[in-house]
């Protein structure tokens, strides 16, 4: 009887078939052997109680990324082949694959290819020297006071226009972000500034902008010198702020102040100010940085007037004493020779000022082992609150710290009080980069520790070896200077050290306002006790006051959610430019 041969072994292996199989199963293969050529222990020679002694392991020069590329046919891979991806003409485009707007885009094949995002090394090496090259400028540029003007801060009119045509193929055909090195086009980057400041600065003041980062920053003998970098326009739960953000001679941090300064911003705050109400502007940003800066250099790092507008260019400042002559001129104070109003004189508020130490836990994590948070968003809710003009003048008061004064009322319970027309608040923040009361995160952290074992914050500084509060404020003193909000302030806080500190670096404060945690002021002023024994609406409206005190800010965590068109807008770049992984709602 014939035998029935399953099909396979009917049509027979071919010789290629037999040629793997050899290939698989010797012990020379790249795989190793297979489970039916592995070597027999049974054959070893054992001894009894040893342990059986196993051929060293031999790795697989394969790996999964070869084996599956293979098996996907894609043509020879090797492990050398760093950076090169295996993708799919259109792979990470999902969205776009079912996207009717996308037409022209090729079929996607099956088959995945290997595509190479990276030239082999040499002609890397090639482009990167023709860059090079064509960066290099032999003769630097000088401004007018001799300064050499670095190629980072001067504008480049065309980037590509000098380098040599292989530059350019290979520019286009490795794609830019291999070959373009990040570069600067305007001097936004003032290092001809701090050569400038650096010369008038004393000998000592070599650190200055902190040339080499990882310096120990010299402690100048003299006041620190603070140079406002830039400033931009952010809106917040409490208006438009403007942040300045500030280098200094005297550490490497960057200090932070959030002027809140509506007539800047808005004809109607102005129209409400009192006349001679000035802007709070930094002078160090607005001071011409070096010669022939243009309208645009100053414009983007925060020297303009107003506010930008989409579309348009901006209007640069002018160096501050040019722009305060020509005020005058424009209102006519100056008449020749006649008497000068200064304008200055007319009743206002004085600005309230909050010197502000970071506390990332408190203000980033929402920690509930310290107000910092809270503080930070009412110190903004307070100074941006319009307010009456006080009828005494509060240059007779008595600035210093007093126990009456520190339960001195916020400008809240004046401004909801009086029957006064109010005025737009003003004033700044300054927040320092004095993390846990100067000794930094990791220690704060550490006395946390020690204060979960029963000590106090101040004990557990000392244990730590540090002293109770290590802050300083003679850079804040210097920010103020700059500010122009040396001559008078009210101050926002309870610590007389920092009353003692900014006086005795020469800051006039006329008035010191009490930092009340606002759950101390729901209690204590008791709306919610007043509530109890009122009824209907009235009770109603001291119950939304108390709420409203309460969630002031909707900025820190826990607070509730911030909203606004420029967060909308924020978000929609971040999903249609970025790519970040998350659906727009079709309603925001
Ligand atoms: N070392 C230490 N620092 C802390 C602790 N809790 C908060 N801080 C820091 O304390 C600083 C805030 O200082 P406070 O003493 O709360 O307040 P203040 O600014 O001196 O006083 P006010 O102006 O009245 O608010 C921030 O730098 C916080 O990081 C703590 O437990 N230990």
């Amino acid at each position: 009887m014939p035998t029935i041969l399953p099909s396979r072994t009917m049509h027979g292996p071919s010789q290629a078939d037999l040629d793997i199989l050899a290939l698989l199963t010797s012990e020379s293969s790249a795989l190793g052997p297979l489970s039916s050529s592995q070597p027999n222990h049974s054959h070893e020679h054992r001894t009894p109680g040893k342990k059986r002694q196993f051929p060293p392991r031999r790795e697989s020069p394969m790996d999964a990324l070869m084996i599956s590329a293979v098996l996907a046919g894609s043509g020879p891979v090797t492990r050398h082949h760093l950076n090169h991806g295996i993708s799919r003409p259109g792979a990470y485009a999902s969205c776009d694959e079912s996207r009717p707007s996308s037409p022209s885009r090729p079929p996607i094949p099956s088959k995945v290819v290997m595509k190479s995002h990276q030239a082999p090394r040499s002609e890397r090496l090639k482009v990167e020297q023709e860059i090079k090259t064509a960066d290099h400028v032999p003769s630097s540029p000088t401004d007018d006071n001799g300064v050499a003007i670095p190629s980072s801060s001067r504008i480049e009119s065309s980037p590509l226009a000098s380098r040599s045509p292989i530059a350019n193929s290979l520019s286009s055909s490795y794609g830019s972000r291999e070959i373009s090195k990040p570069r600067r086009r305007m001097s936004i980057d003032p290092t001809s500034v701090t050569q400038t400041l650096q010369k008038a600065a004393s000998p000592s003041n070599t650190n200055f902008f902190h040339s080499t980062q990882s310096a120990i920053p010299k402690v100048p003998s003299g006041r620190p010198q603070v140079r406002c970098m830039a400033r931009t326009r952010i809106p917040t739960p409490h208006g438009e702020v403007f942040l300045h953000l500030y280098h200094n001679s005297h550490d490497n941090k960057e200090h932070l102040a959030i002027v809140i300064d509506p007539i800047q911003l808005s004809p109607d705050a102005r129209a409400r100010a009192p006349k001679g109400r000035r802007e709070i502007r930094s002078q160090s940003l607005d001071e011409r940085w070096r010669e022939g800066e243009t309208d645009m250099e100053r414009v983007v790092r925060g020297a303009y007037v107003g506010r930008l507008i989409p579309g348009s260019e901006g209007q640069a400042s002018g160096p501050q004493s040019t722009r305060d002559s020509q005020r005058i001129e424009e209102e006519g104070d100056v008449l020749d020779g006649m008497e000068v109003v200064d304008e200055s004189d007319e009743s206002d508020i004085l600005p309230l000022v909050r010197i502000h130490s970071e506390c990332f836990t408190g203000e980033t994590i929402g920690s509930m082992r310290c107000d910092c948070g809270e503080q930070l968003d009412e110190a903004l809710r307070l100074i941006a609150l319009s307010q009456p003009v006080p009828q005494t003048s509060t240059s007779t008061f008595d600035a210093l710290p007093t126990p009456a004064s520190s339960r001195s009322p916020s400008p809240s319970a004046t401004a909801t009080s009086s029957s006064q027309p109010l005025v737009p608040g003003r004033g700044v923040v300054i927040y320092l980069r004095q993390e846990g009361r100067g000794i930094g995160l990791l220690e704060k952290i550490r006395a946390y520790n020690l204060q979960d074992l029963g000590h106090d914050t101040v004990t557990a500084n000392l244990m730590l070896g540090h002293g109770a509060d290590e802050r300083k404020y003679n850079v804040a003193a210097e920010i103020l200077r700059d500010l122009g909000l040396n001559d008078g302030i009210r101050l926002l806080t309870n610590n007389p050290e920092k009353v003692e500190g900014l006086a005795g670096e020469g800051i006039q404060i006329s008035e010191r306002v009490g930092m009340v945690p606002r759950d101390w002021k729901c209690s204590h002023s008791s709306p919610r006790r007043v509530a109890k024994d009122l009824q209907g609406v009235e009770a109603e409206e001291v119950e939304y006051e108390d709420w409203r005190t309460r969630r002031a800010g909707v900025g820190l965590i826990g607070a509730g959610a911030a909203r606004g068109p420029e967060l909308e807008k924020y978000l929609r770049t971040k999903v249609e430019r970025m790519g970040h992984l998350i659906d727009i709602p079709d309603k925001i």
